[in-house]
């Protein structure tokens, strides 16, 4: 099944993209606490990995797509102290936390957050010296669309990184994974978030979603060069690095 067919609901009468929204909505008040549960606090190490992707190009000016409650921004401002950061999302929940954390820790002349899908971002072309995205690609309505707009507003010989779950695919980590990721995780998902369908939404999208060369080769689709795709743990997260 296509990445775009799986839907938090699976409602005939909401979009994906509404879906997603409603979802993000619903677990913005858990959904820190239960990343850092749910990973073990490896998605700490993670965004740290991936962000130091941009290290080499200094960015100042930089655009989080799908930024939620923001910790890919932070990260990004704590290790390449860009001049301004801007976020962009579709879930108010999700943005209001993330304001919340900005205030607390006096951010607001770095980090500026604004609702904004990916599918139609409100920047003029060439804008951004980089474009961060963790955990978001998968949820967009239609991948391909957003990859284009989010290449259109990067400047020339900016760098995007990308964030993402990947399917494992040696044994017996990829055994593990699959009863994890399809059996515990949905029953602590349950357990604390407020909405029980978003974990197991989470492995349906990943199993759908394009991972490796098939995500690479839709980059360079739509325009990004030197793509490369960096594994971690096993291949359950990846990050992917372009440059326009
Ligand atoms: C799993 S969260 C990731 C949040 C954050 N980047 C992080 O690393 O914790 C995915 C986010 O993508 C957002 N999202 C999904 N589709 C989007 C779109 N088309 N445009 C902007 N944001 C979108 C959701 O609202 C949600 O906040």
């Amino acid at each position: 099944m296509m990445n775009q067919n799986i839907t938090p609901y699976q409602v005939e009468d909401a979009t994906k993209k509404e879906q997603v929204a409603t979802m993000f909505n619903n677990i913005s008040g858990t959904y820190d606490f239960l990343n850092h549960f749910l990973s073990l606090g490896i998605d700490v190490l993670w965004r740290k990995k991936a962000i130091k992707e941009l290290v080499s190009i200094q960015p100042r000016i930089m655009l989080d797509v799908a930024t939620g409650t923001g910790d890919f921004a932070f990260e990004a401002i704590k290790k390449l102290h860009p001049e301004k950061v801007t976020g962009v999302d579709i879930s108010e929940g999700m943005l209001d936390v993330a304001k919340k954390k900005i205030n607390e820790r006096s951010l607001n002349e770095v980090f500026t957050v604004q609702v904004g899908d990916s599918e139609g971002l409100h920047f003029e072309n060439d804008t951004f010296d980089a474009i961060t995205c963790a955990y978001g690609v998968r949820n967009f309505e239609n991948l391909e669309k957003g990859l284009t707009d989010m290449y259109r507003v990067l400047k020339p010989d900016g760098k995007m990184v990308i964030l993402e779950f990947s399917k494992p695919k040696v044994f017996p980590v990829k055994q593990l994974y699959s009863f994890y990721f399809k059996q515990v995780l949905p029953l602590f998902g349950k357990l604390f978030s407020k909405d029980h369908r978003a974990y197991t939404y989470l492995p349906e999208s990943v199993a759908a979603f394009p991972d490796g060369e098939d995500f690479t080769s839709l980059m360079e689709k739509v325009g990004f060069k030197s793509t490369k795709q960096r594994i971690l743990t096993f291949g359950i997260s990846s990050i992917y690095v372009g440059t326009k």
